[in-house]
Parts: structure tokens; C-alpha cells; sequence
């Protein structure tokens, strides 16, 4: 990746582009963004009447205002409201949501726009994907998580009781709008829990990106100018990965470090937010990437105790010991592992690593030594 941190903050707003073709989409980043986000979203989706998904905690704290920018451009728009939390990635609501589009008398020309976290921009995302066998939808990410990842890219859908977004579709954004001022209102688990994305993208493949972070993640979150630089340099990261590899057949699946551990460990608690959040899951399962990939003697005890260093610093749980209550045993683990979205003839692939910033995808790991690897991190 080229942009690099200073080139970023020169910008009060940036705007990262993903690059695909006629499907090219912009994002764009800073503080205040969604003031015009009826203007904006008006010159990607001309004429369109809209339904806005959004959960019920960002209902209330973020819905007027952002109404009110809709209604100012002039764009007549249905409000279709969900619980908050994983829970309402299910079945359920995304029945319950295609319903209320049809009911709302939306054409297939019309807009759906998901305002929210990851859950709000995946579940809305798939109905759009699926209405009409296809709308057009606009993310506007509320969390951190979604700003620098879930809104971005295209990957859309909902949880099985046998995994996480085995049920879903790729379809991207017209156009994603992150105010990075609407984080203020964002409680500090959930802030921490999408900085365990930001850091990713430094683990998988950028070390510069990571010693920044290193030296000025309280700043990060003090919501200073870097916290938008961090959220723009994740955009560019990903944007890069997406346009070079959409449909993961190769290089995007290095988005996916710490989440074929972190996805089984969120499948084992039932979802159940109240024991671990995606992000959460997702520090835990980077952790035990790089454990495991110590075990293969890939990296040296250095490189994990800097990678633990940093992750605790932020007050991010490390270990499958740091999430309450009882886990299953790792044959339950391995038995959600082998429904992992990667996995290929049955064989496993896995995220490793050969040090900070040098991710590489890994197929056909022996399930003997996963069990092995998981047996040991469950007992002690
Ligand atoms: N599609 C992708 O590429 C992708 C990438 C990463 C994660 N995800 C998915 O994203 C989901 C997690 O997203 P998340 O962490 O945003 O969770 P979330 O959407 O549940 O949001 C977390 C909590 O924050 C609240 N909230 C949202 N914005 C707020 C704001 N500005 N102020 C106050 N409260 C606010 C929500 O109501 C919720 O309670 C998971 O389902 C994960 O699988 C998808
Ligand atoms: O965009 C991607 O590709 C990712 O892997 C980003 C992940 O952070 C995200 O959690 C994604 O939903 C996981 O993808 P999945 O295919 O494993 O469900
Ligand atoms: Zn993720």
C-alpha cells in the first residue's frame, strides 16, 4: 500500500476509491461527512425513493439529523427499524426487512441504505443483494468496525446456527459515507472492538502501519485528526485488497486473519454479544494465528509478544481465557472450523504469518494439529 499516514492527514475529508470497473464506489472519510449525505447520496441514486435500515441505538441517537439531510435533498425515504446486535443478522429480520422494501412499493431502481454498524450494513446488504435480485445500496458505518472494513467491499449476509455469514451474497455499495464525528457516541468496547480491524490490516500486511499504531493509538482513540487517518489508511488497505481480488479467490482471504478462530469462537458463545463481539473475536483469533504460527515455528516468541503488547495496551481481550464463562471443548471449535467459508475438498486453510506485516494464506493445515493447538489454549 502506498498512501501512507502523512498523505492522509493533509486532508480534513479523504476520499478512498474502490476500484471495479463500472461498479467503481467511493468512500468517503471525515468528520461532518454526513451532513451532506442527502446531497451525496442524491448524485449516486438520482430520483431514487430509499429505505433506510438502521438499528434501534442509532435510531435514536443519529436518525433525525440524518433525515433531515435526506428530506433537505429532497429524497423521500421509509425508516425500517432492528434490534441492536448480532442477533438481528438471522433469518428473521432479513425476511421481515425484504418484506417491508416490497410493502414500501421500492423498484428495483430505488436505494436501500444501511446506517449502522456491521450488523445494520451486512444484514441491509443482503436484502439489497436480494429484493428485486439486486438494489442499489449505500453504507453509512457508524462504527468503527464498519468504517474501516464491514462498509467496504461487499461482503454481505447473515449467521447460521452452523457459522457465521455462511449465508450471504457479494454486493457492493454505490457509494459509503463515514463521518468519523459519529464515533463520538460509540461506547469504548464497541471502539476497541473495530480497532482490532485497524490493527489487522498493519498485522497482514503493512508493518509501518503497525508501529504507527504502536506509537499513536491513544490518540487514535482520543479522536484526534489520527483517528481519521487510521481509518482512512484501513480504507485504502482494503479498497486495495478488494479491487485486486473481490470475490476472494486468492489475496482477499488475508482479510480473514484471526477469523477462522475468532468466527468459530463467536459461533461457540451462540453469538451472544454479552461474551464476545466480532472484534473481540477477531483479537483473540489473530492472537491464536500468530500462536499457531509460532507452533509451526513460522515466527519467534518476539514477534507474538509484540503483537500481545499492543493488543492489550488497547484493552482488548488476548486469549480464550479472557472471554466469561464456559467454552466448548475443541472438538466443538473444530467442528465449526470445518464449515469455515475457506475451506476447500475438505482440506482447512488458515492466515499465518512470518512476522508483522507478512500474512500469507495457508491450505491444507493438518486438522490433527489445530485440535492439537486448541486442546492446549483451552487448558491453560
Ligand atoms: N462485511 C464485512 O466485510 C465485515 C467486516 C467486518 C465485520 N463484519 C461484521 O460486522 C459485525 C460487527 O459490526 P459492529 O462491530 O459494527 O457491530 P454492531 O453493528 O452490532 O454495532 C455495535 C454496537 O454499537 C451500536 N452503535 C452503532 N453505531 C453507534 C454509534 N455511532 N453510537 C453509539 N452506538 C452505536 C450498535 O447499536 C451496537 O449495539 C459482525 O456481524 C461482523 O461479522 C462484516
Ligand atoms: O472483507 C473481507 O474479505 C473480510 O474478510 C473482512 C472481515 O473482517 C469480515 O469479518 C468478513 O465478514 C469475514 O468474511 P467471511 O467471508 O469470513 O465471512
Ligand atoms: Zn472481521
Amino acid at each position: 500500500m502506498e498512501a501512507n499516514v502523512a498523505d492522509a492527514a493533509e486532508a480534513e475529508r479523504t476520499q478512498v476509491k474502490v476500484d471495479l470497473g463500472a461498479r467503481s464506489y467511493d468512500i468517503k472519510i471525515g468528520r461532518g461527512v454526513m451532513d451532506a449525505a442527502g446531497a451525496e447520496i442524491a448524485a449516486v441514486l438520482p430520483g431514487a425513493r430509499l429505505a433506510v435500515v438502521v438499528d434501534e441505538t442509532v435510531a435514536k441517537l443519529h436518525q433525525k439529523a440524518f433525515s433531515e439531510s435526506l428530506n433537505a435533498a429532497g429524497l423521500e425515504h421509509t425508516v425500517l427499524t432492528v434490534p441492536s446486535g448480532e442477533s438481528s443478522k438471522c433469518f428473521r429480520e432479513f425476511e421481515r426487512l425484504c418484506d417491508e422494501v416490497l410493502a414500501a412499493r421500492l423498484e428495483r431502481g430505488d436505494g436501500i441504505v444501511a446506517l449502522g454498524g456491521g450488523v445494520v450494513g451486512d444484514l441491509t446488504g443482503f436484502v439489497a443483494s436480494a429484493v428485486r435480485r439486486g438494489m442499489s445500496f449505500v453504507q453509512v458505518p457508524t462504527t468503527l468496525l464498519a468504517q474501516v472494513d464491514s462498509s467496504v467491499g461487499g461482503k454481505t449476509g447473515i449467521n447460521a446456527r452452523h457459522g457465521k455469514n455462511l449465508i450471504g451474497a457479494f454486493h457492493q455499495p454505490a457509494l459509503v459515507l463515514a463521518d468519523t464525528a459519529i464515533l463520538d457516541t460509540l461506547p469504548i468496547r464497541d471502539f476497541r472492538a473495530g480497532y482490532a480491524e485497524v490493527a489487522k490490516y498493519g498485522l497482514l500486511g503493512d508493518e509501518p502501519f503497525f508501529r504507527w499504531l504502536e506509537a499513536n493509538w491513544k490518540a487514535v482513540f482520543a479522536g484526534g485528526p489520527e483517528r481519521d487517518q487510521a481509518v482512512a489508511r484501513s480504507c485504502q488497505a482494503k479498497a486495495d485488497v478488494v479491487a485486486a481480488d473481490e470475490l476472494e479467490a486468492g489475496r482477499r482471504a488475508l482479510l480473514n486473519l484471526g477469523h477462522t478462530f475468532g468466527h468459530a469462537l463467536e459461533a461457540a458463545v451462540s453469538y451472544e454479544t454479552e461474551r464476545v463481539v466480532h472484534g473481540e473475536g477477531v483479537s483473540i483469533g489473530m492472537m491464536l494465528a500468530h500462536e499457531f504460527s509460532e507452533k509451526l515455528q513460522l515466527i519467534d516468541e518476539v514477534t507474538v509478544a509484540r503483537v500481545q503488547k499492543h493488543l492489550t495496551d488497547v484493552g482488548l481481550p488476548v486469549s480464550l481465557k479472557d472471554v466469561p464463562g464456559q467454552l466448548p471443548p475443541a472438538e466443538t471449535f473444530m467442528d465449526i472450523i470445518a464449515q469455515d467459508k475457506k475451506v476447500s475438498r475438505g482440506a482447512l486453510t488458515f492466515i499465518l504469518t512470518r512476522g508483522v506485516g507478512e500474512a500469507f494464506v495457508e491450505k491444507g493445515v493438518d486438522p490433527a494439529l489445530v485440535s492439537d493447538f486448541l486442546k492446549e489454549k483451552l487448558e491453560t
